[in-house]
């Protein structure tokens, strides 16, 4: 029984399109995770139920103790941190990035927040700079590169001091540098002890961090493997996972992917390509 996340048999359903299908995964204390799939499997989904901003249509989900459908999910969101593009969207460009990171915990310290604001302003620039934004908390948002925002978002979801923290596709349109830097502030995060439970979803293995230590690959909302990244990674599950033959590479705490017929410059045999 996972202490942090606990899926039983879950499914989701929207008209006719079996989003997730009988989904079982336990996220225990101390891990940090991986979930790892192709454009339409289920990741967002996925992580949508962990995050308690979603149902299910059929099974149990039951995050950091709580079943949804049992408790005030208000309640929970505060002990789980997201950072996903479509709630970055919503953060107006006008915005001073201290206040997109001290806006994160406004309704959570309620009608004591007044004696907490000095307290909340401290842990909002610390924030920042454990991911290298110090210099930037009175930029305007919208002012900022793509790489600096995703480092905004992250500081913004770790503001309430989650038990559990989501990140969805944070490395998504980061030139190779950004990608670089990013990882390894995130190695540095998996590496804290007093970290939260972390949970990433990415397309791309080399997004990977070093010191995670689970994968959850999925495709067409069905789970191809969960458990140890040492047991999970392997070519058949991965080529399984992204319906292509793929050889997987790991070098050090690093993984790589590439198609087995892009050796000889031709697409894998019965698909068709894919851009
Ligand atoms: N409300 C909905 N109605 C119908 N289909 C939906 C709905 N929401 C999601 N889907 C479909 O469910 C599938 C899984 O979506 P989801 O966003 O979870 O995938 P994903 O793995 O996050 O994809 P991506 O990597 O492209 O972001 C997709 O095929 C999507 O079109």
């Amino acid at each position: 029984m996972g202490d942090v996340l606990q899926f039983d048999d879950v499914t989701v359903r929207r008209g006719q399109k079996l989003i997730l299908d009988s989904v079982s995964w336990s996220v225990e204390e101390g891990e940090r995770w991986v979930v790892l799939g192709p454009n339409g499997a289920g990741k967002t989904t996925i992580i949508q139920l962990a995050a308690a901003r979603m149902h299910p249509t059929g099974g149990r989900v039951t995050v950091l103790g709580e079943e949804l459908g049992r408790i005030d999910v208000f309640e929970l969101r505060p002990r789980v941190g997201l950072a996903s593009a479509s709630l970055a969207d919503r953060i107006p460009g006008s915005e001073r990035v201290l206040d997109v990171v001290l806006t994160a915990s406004y309704g959570v310290t309620g009608r004591w927040r007044e004696s907490y604001e000095q307290l909340d302003e401290g842990r909002a620039r610390d924030l920042l700079g454990v991911f290298g934004m110090a210099a930037f908390a009175d930029r305007l948002f919208g002012t900022l590169s793509e790489g600096e925002r995703k480092r905004v978002q992250i500081a913004r979801a770790m503001m309430t001091d989650p038990e559990l923290l989501i990140l969805d596709e944070p490395g998504a349109g980061l030139d190779l540098g950004g990608r670089e830097d990013l990882v390894a502030a995130l190695g540095e995060l998996a590496a804290d002890v007093s970290s939260p439970v972390l949970i990433l979803v990415t397309h791309h293995v080399e997004e990977i961090p070093p010191g995670f230590t689970d994968g959850l690959l999925l495709r067409e909302g069905k789970t191809v493997a969960a458990g140890q990244l040492e047991t999970v990674m392997t070519p058949q599950h991965l080529s399984e996972t992204f319906g292509l033959d793929l050889v997987v590479e790991r070098h050090g705490a690093r993984w790589t992917a590439r198609a087995l017929a892009s050796e000889s410059g031709a697409h894998t045999a019965g698909h068709p390509p894919r851009w």
